[in-house]
């Protein structure tokens, strides 16, 4: 274990709840509390037990708190070094004082941002990409998203590519053996290797960067703009979906002005719902801006729902919308079905150009179990997602595997064209370092440092 010196913070959200945790890892843990702790001697207690007490003030007697503390011993703790954690009264005040106390006590630091994760990774607990999934947990949105998260983090990444890294090994092993053969042709042995065993690990690398999509829609939501004309109820849609009442709802044409996003679970599906202001030509300046601002959620979008006025029909507007998500993924809602009908249906079908068609009374909650059913089904129908699949949906780790992947290519290149084969080996030993940077076995250290400071405080 390497040696760091004695940290804490507050481990458990700001704001009011029943108890707060301060927390402390390093040498200086277990005796710093102590020394503020009135209750049993926590310097011999056993290990991963949990004691009750007051904490005060050593010089003035000034009490703090009442408190439990946990004593956990190095190294088997979260972050392999001696961790206290001090369970006290929940509120922002009563946490703060006790974080002061034990800030005022000789050689404690207060945390960074991801320190004490930082810390599980220095000691070698666990690897980098297992400690990204710690923070992907926390900022999980969705249970299918926490799911993808813990099997990160129990290293199901990690181990792909510690096999991938180990392949590429063997194969810069196998070429080098092959050299020493010289009643082969070499070159020729060596372009048949790397095409077999690296091809092998290219060929898992890209299926992995098929996943990172639905990774990235599992870990944000997808991206779903709300759009239609004024009135058509696009709002009344977002409250219905969110089963909230989110976003206002009146009579009046123009009511949303700026766009409002949800996080929404539909059958599974996590959403990142976007209601928008409704698109139509307006001098009020205000209106305008939330218009361009719909415009803007509509390029960005995965996905679209348009919505449309079933008892007005389709308007130019309308078709000047369909136009704008012509090669989207959208699903057209038929609204306000409860009124009389003045749908042009064979028009509709043809702008719908197969896309999913749904009709909605959003006044008496009709039709929303075919509208979920159809979000789902666009979702699922691609085929992905299986249990026991790993996935990626780190920016970083995108970054890397196609990096990875354009370095193997390079050696099938070089190998291909008869190059030196110590110019085939570089390239894949370049191969190997940037895959190893995904579980941080070769990744810099001012890039560790940037990673962990986009961590909570106290994580
Ligand atoms: N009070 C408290 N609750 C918490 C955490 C915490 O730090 N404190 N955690 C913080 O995220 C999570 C639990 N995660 C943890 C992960 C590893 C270890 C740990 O001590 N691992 C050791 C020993 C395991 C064992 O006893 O077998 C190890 O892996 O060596 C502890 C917590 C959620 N709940
Ligand atoms: N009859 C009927 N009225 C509806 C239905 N859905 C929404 N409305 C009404 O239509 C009006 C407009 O609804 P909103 O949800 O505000 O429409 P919007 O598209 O968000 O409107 P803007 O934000 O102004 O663009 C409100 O008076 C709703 O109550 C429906 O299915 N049937
Ligand atoms: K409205
Ligand atoms: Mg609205």
């Amino acid at each position: 274990m390497l040696e760091f010196d004695t940290i804490t913070a507050i481990s458990t959200p700001m704001g009011e709840g029943a108890i707060g945790i301060v927390r402390l890892s390093g040498d200086l843990a277990v005796e710093t509390v102590n020394n503020v702790f009135s209750g049993k001697d926590l310097t011999t207690v056993d290990s991963h037990t949990i004691h009750y007490g007051t904490l005060k003030y050593p010089d003035t007697g000034e009490i703090v708190d009442e408190v439990m503390v946990s004593i956990m011993r190095a190294p088997k703790t979260f972050t392999r070094e001696d961790v206290v954690e001090i369970n006290c009264h929940g509120g922002v005040v009563a946490v703060n004082r006790v974080l002061e106390l034990i800030l005022d006590q000789p050689d404690i630091r207060l945390a960074e941002p991801g320190e004490f994760t930082k810390r599980a990774f220095l000691n070698g607990r666990i690897d980098l990409s297992q400690a990204e999934a710690v923070m992907d947990l926390i900022r999980a949105k969705t249970d299918r998203a926490m799911n993808v998260a813990m099997s990160q983090m129990e290293g199901r990444l990690s181990r792909l590519v510690r096999e991938l890294r180990q392949q590429l090994l063997e194969t810069i092993a196998a070429v080098e053996v092959n050299i020493d053969y010289p009643e082969y042709d070499a070159e020729e042995m060596t372009q048949a290797i790397v095409e077999e065993k690296a091809g092998e690990v290219k060929h898992i690398l890209e299926q992995l960067l098929e996943t990172a999509k639905q990774g990235k829609i599992l870990r944000e939501g997808l991206g779903t703009a709300i759009i239609g004309r004024p009135n058509v109820g696009k709002s009344s849609l977002m409250n219905t979906l969110v089963q909230e009442t989110k976003a206002i709802v009146t009579e009046i044409a123009g009511t949303t002005r700026d766009t409002i996003e949800e996080y929404v679970n539909v059958k599974g599906v996590p959403l990142k719902l976007i209601d928008t202001a409704g698109i139509r030509e307006t001098e009020d300046i205000v209106e305008r801006i939330g218009v361009e601002k719909s415009r803007k959620a509509l390029e960005a979008a995965d996905l679209v729902l348009l919505v449309l006025n079933g008892h007005e029909g389709l308007t130019v507007e309308d078709e000047a919308l369909f136009e704008a998500v012509k090669d989207m993924n959208a699903i057209i809602i038929i609204n306000k079905t409860d009124l009389p009908q003045n749908m042009d249906s064979s028009k509709l079908e043809k702008l719908a150009a197969g896309r999913p068609i749904v009709a909605t009374s959003l006044l008496l909650d009709e039709g929303i179990d075919a509208l979920e059913a159809a979000i789902a089904n666009l979702f699922f129908a691609k085929g992905v997602e299986s249990q026991d699949m790993t996935y990626i949906s780190n920016a970083r780790h995108i970054q890397l595997i196609k990096r990875t992947i354009g370095q193997i290519d390079e050696a099938l290149g070089s190998a291909v064209m008869n190059m030196p084969i110590d110019m085939v080996q570089i390239d894949l030993r370049r191969a190997w370092d940037t895959l190893g940077e995904i579980n941080g076995d070769t990744v810099q250290e001012s890039l560790i440092d940037q990673l962990f400071s986009q961590f909570c405080l106290g994580k």
